[in-house]
């Protein structure tokens, strides 16, 4: 029987040891454009790691999961952190583990706002893109030539997500 994964709200500081919260923060506010433009400064950064390789824009068109959801692995980028902005105004789940000698921890599983995006941090374990009640698209910002930047880790037993409350 594999064990359930509590859903968290996702917030910056719970999610500080993985990556930024990417959201129209009111502390990072300043008016630009004449007084005509909130722009929520420096929410994130982008990094690469190892250059010559470029950061470039993606969009993810992701295909809804299904509950309960097994969680049976995860992934990390250690040349590049990767953000994920919500373009379809739906909410999405986010997973994350510590690194724990090698291997992801348990995985922990946050519920972003359709008003949320996530930066995850070069090398933070994470489970790929988990949709939400429609097939979604996300602007995604990660360092090109994916290819030589995935490490995957796949669980003995996977965990499951129960159908969120939304
Ligand atoms: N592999 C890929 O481009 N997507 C994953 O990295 C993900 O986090 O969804
Ligand atoms: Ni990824």
């Amino acid at each position: 029987m594999s064990e359930f994964l509590e859903i968290l709200p996702l917030t910056k500081t719970s999610f500080a040891p993985y990556g930024e919260v990417i959201e129209a923060d009111p502390s990072k506010m300043r008016l630009i454009n004449n007084g005509t433009t909130e722009r929520f400064h420096a929410l994130g950064q982008p990094v690469v790691v190892g250059a010559p390789e470029r950061l470039i824009f993606n969009i993810f068109r992701g295909q809804p999961r299904q509950f309960p959801y097994s969680v049976g692995m995860m992934e990390r980028h250690p040349f590049g952190s990767q953000s994920f902005m919500p373009l379809s105004g739906k909410p999405f789940l986010v997973g994350v583990s510590d690194d724990e000698g090698g291997r992801p921890g348990k995985p922990k599983i946050f519920l972003a706002r359709a008003d949320q995006g996530v930066n995850y941090f070069a090398n933070a374990w994470h489970h790929p893109l988990m949709a939400l009640g429609a097939v979604s698209d996300f602007l995604v910002v990660d360092r090109d030539n994916t290819a030589a930047n995935l490490e995957e880790f796949f669980f003995e037993t996977p965990y499951s997500i129960a159908e969120p409350d939304l």
